[in-house]
C-alpha cells in the first residue's frame, strides 16, 4: 500500500500544542511533509556528523510527544511557507529543495546551525538553552543561512560574514514576526532568565555588539574571533533594518521585500556594510521608485550607523 498524507499533533518545546503533516506508510506515520518537502530526523544525541541526517522520525499513533521534533518539523514548514508566500521562493534553494532537519544532536549542545546541506539543532544544556528548534526566529535563522548560500553567498568572514548573519537574524524576526525589541532566540535562551535573548536588533549594545561604525569591533578572523566578530558586528546592519522598519510609512512586509532584494539580486560573496547600503537603496529604487519614501528611509537608515 502507498504512503499517504496524514496530520500529527503533538506539543512544542514549550508546552504548545500544534498539528502538522506526516506521512502514513505501512500503520507507522513519519515526521514526513511531502507537500512543503520536509523531513525531520533524530540525531539520538550522537555528536557524529558522518551519521546525518540520522534516523527519520517516526510514531505509532501520530501523536508526539518529542518536543524538539515536533518544533523543528511544524516551524520549518512556517518558514518555507514565509519564503513562497512573500517571495515566491520555493524552499531555500527556490527549486523545492528537501528541507532536512535533524533534532537531538549531541549533549547538552548550545548550538543550532546549516551545515552546507541540512539544519542541525542541540538540546542545549537546560541553562543556558533549552532544545533550540524551539524558537522560530531561531528556525527561521538556520534556513536562511541555507537561503543565503544559494544567493549571495556572503563570505562567514568579517564584513561579509556579519551581513551573513545579520540577514538571518532579520528573516528570522520577520518570520516570527513579534513586537519585542527585535530580539533573537528569547524563547529558547536561558530559561531562568526572562527578558533576556541572544542578541536585540534594536538595541545590540544591551548584548554588548556595536550598533554604530564607530564602535565596530575588529576582532580575529579566527574561531575564538568568531571569524571577525560575524554575530557581533551584525549589530550595524541589524540595527539599520530596525531604522528603516521603524520609519513612519515603511511596512514590515516592504522592508522584507527590499531586503530579499538586495540580497538574491545585487550583493554577492564578498559583499560589505557599503555594499549592502547600495543594494538595498537600489533594490528600494526598483520596487518604489527613486523618490519613494523607502529610498529616503532606507538611505538614512544606514547613515544613522554610520554607513554612507
Ligand atoms: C539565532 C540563531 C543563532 O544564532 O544560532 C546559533 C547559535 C545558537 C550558536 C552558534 C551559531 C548560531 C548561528 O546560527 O549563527
Ligand atoms: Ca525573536
Ligand atoms: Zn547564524
Amino acid at each position: 500500500n502507498k504512503a499517504t498524507h496524514a496530520t500529527g499533533t503533538g506539543k512544542g518545546v514549550l508546552g504548545d500544542n500544534k498539528s502538522f503533516n506526516t506521512l502514513s506508510s505501512s500503520g507507522t506515520y513519519y515526521l514526513q511533509d511531502s507537500t512543503r518537502n520536509l523531513k525531520t530526523y533524530t540525531a539520538r544525541n550522537s555528536a557524529n556528523e558522518n551519521l546525518l541526517p540520522g534516523t527519520l522520525l517516526s510514531d505509532s499513533d501520530n501523536y508526539w510527544t518529542d518536543g524538539a521534533a515536533v518544533d523543528a518539523h511544524t516551524y520549518a514548514a512556517e518558514v518555507y511557507d514565509y519564503y513562497k508566500t512573500k517571495f515566491n521562493r520555493n524552499s531555500f534553494d527556490g527549486n523545492g529543495a528537501a528541507i532536512k532537519s535533524t533534532v537531538h544532536f549531541g549533549r547538552n549542545f548550545n548550538n543550532a546551525y546549516w551545515n552546507g546541506a541540512q539544519m542541525i539543532y542541540g538540546d542545549g544544556d537546560g541553562s543556558t538553552f533549552v532544545p533550540l528548534s524551539g524558537a522560530l526566529d531561531v528556525v527561521g535563522h538556520e534556513i536562511t543561512h541555507a537561503v543565503i548560500e544559494r544567493s549571495a553567498n556572503l563570505v562567514y568572514e568579517n564584513q561579509s560574514g556579519a551581513l551573513n548573519e545579520s540577514f538571518a537574524d532579520v528573516l528570522g524576526n520577520l518570520i516570527e514576526d513579534r513586537d519585542n525589541g527585535w530580539l533573537l532566540g528569547e524563547d529558547i535562551y536561558t530559561p531562568s532568565v526572562s527578558g533576556d535573548a541572544l542578541r536585540s536588533m534594536s538595541n545590540p549594545e544591551s548584548q554588548g555588539d556595536p550598533a554604530h561604525m564607530d564602535d565596530y569591533k575588529n576582532l580575529p578572523n579566527t574561531r575564538e574571533g568568531d571569524w571577525g566578530g560575524v554575530h557581533t558586528n551584525s549589530g550595524i546592519p541589524n540595527k539599520a533594518f530596525v531604522n528603516f522598519v521603524e520609519t513612519s510609512g515603511i511596512t514590515r512586509d516592504n522592508a522584507g521585500k527590499v531586503w530579499y532584494r538586495a540580497l538574491t539580486s545585487y550583493m554577492t560573496s564578498r559583499s560589505d556594510f557599503d555594499d549592502a547600503r547600495n543594494a538595498t537603496i537600489q533594490a528600494a529604487t526598483d520596487l518604489f521608485g527613486s523618490s519613494s519614501t523607502e529610498v529616503t528611509a532606507v538611505t538614512n537608515a544606514w547613515a544613522a550607523v554610520g554607513v554612507g
